[in-house]
């Protein structure tokens, strides 16, 4: 199907990091523009012509998202939006936290690479836990992605609670070398202060998606040729005997 100036895309983006990094108030802030903490934390409340029902993790979207699908403790999000002249829509999901994430057997952790088109890696820059928890879980995504055959898995690493900075104990450094040298996206930034950066991380993650796509198309392309050519060369030797 095409839109606009071109082919619609949709991905599927899964995010994780552990408790109170900021996860929900990062989809929220992309998606309403608005910092979670603005609505209060319980309560129905109308804001241009969406409706939330808060109990943090549970949102309903009317307007913004046409499609919720929830359970007690995540949430899947579905949002258009309209980059460079493309339609674009994003299933975005909001996972809780467990232990279980970092054992490498995690059938959960299967689930959600089979299904994401990418990554979104969140801690917040004041607790060291959840930075090793980070990397922890990189490791988990790259050996779940090998053992189920898939060429790419684009991430990104978001530090946030940047305007927590006085209480950092992650420096930036080290969230930008982990990193590079997991061949991932970095970002530092303040979901309760900043729409851009947290728009940049989403713009980010999509244009990873897209050329990792293409990249996949190309190698699939490499590989049919070579597949051909190795079976006209084994006729020809056959024919030849
Ligand atoms: N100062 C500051 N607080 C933030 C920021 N982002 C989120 N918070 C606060 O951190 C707390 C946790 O935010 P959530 O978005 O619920 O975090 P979560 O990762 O979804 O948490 P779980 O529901 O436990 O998985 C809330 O009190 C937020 O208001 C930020 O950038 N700066």
């Amino acid at each position: 199907m095409t839109s606009l100036n071109g082919p619609r895309m949709d991905a599927n983006i899964v995010v994780l990091g552990t408790d109170n990094v900021g996860k929900s108030a990062l989809i929220v802030r992309f998606l309403t523009r608005r910092f979670i903490g603005e609505y209060g934390d319980i309560g129905m409340l109308s804001f241009h012509g969406l409706i939330y029902k808060f109990s943090f993790i549970y949102i309903f979207f009317s307007f913004h998202c046409n499609r919720y699908v929830g359970f007690s403790t995540e949430s899947l999000y579905t949002h258009n939006i309209v980059v460079d002249g493309r339609e674009q829509t994003l299933n975005i999901w909001d996972t809780p936290y467990s232990q279980q994430d970092l054992s490498s057997e995690s059938l959960m952790c299967e689930k959600r690479v089979q299904w994401a088109d990418g990554f979104v890696l969140v801690y917040s820059i004041c607790d060291r836990s959840s930075f090793n928890a980070v990397s922890r879980l990189l490791q988990i995504i790259k050996s779940t992605k090998d053992f189920l055959g898939f060429e790419k898995m684009p991430i990104v690493i978001v530090g946030n609670k940047r305007d927590l900075h006085h209480r950092r104990t992650v420096l930036s450094e080290e969230g930008r070398l982990l990193a590079l040298s997991a061949d991932c996206q970095f970002y530092e930034v303040s979901a309760a202060e900043n729409y851009h950066s947290v728009l940049m991380v989403f713009h980010g993650l999509m244009d990873r998606i897209r050329e990792s796509r293409v990249s996949v198309k190309k190698l699939a392309g490499i590989k049919g040729i070579v597949k051909s050519m190795s079976a006209v060369f084994a006729r020809r030797r056959t024919d030849s005997l």
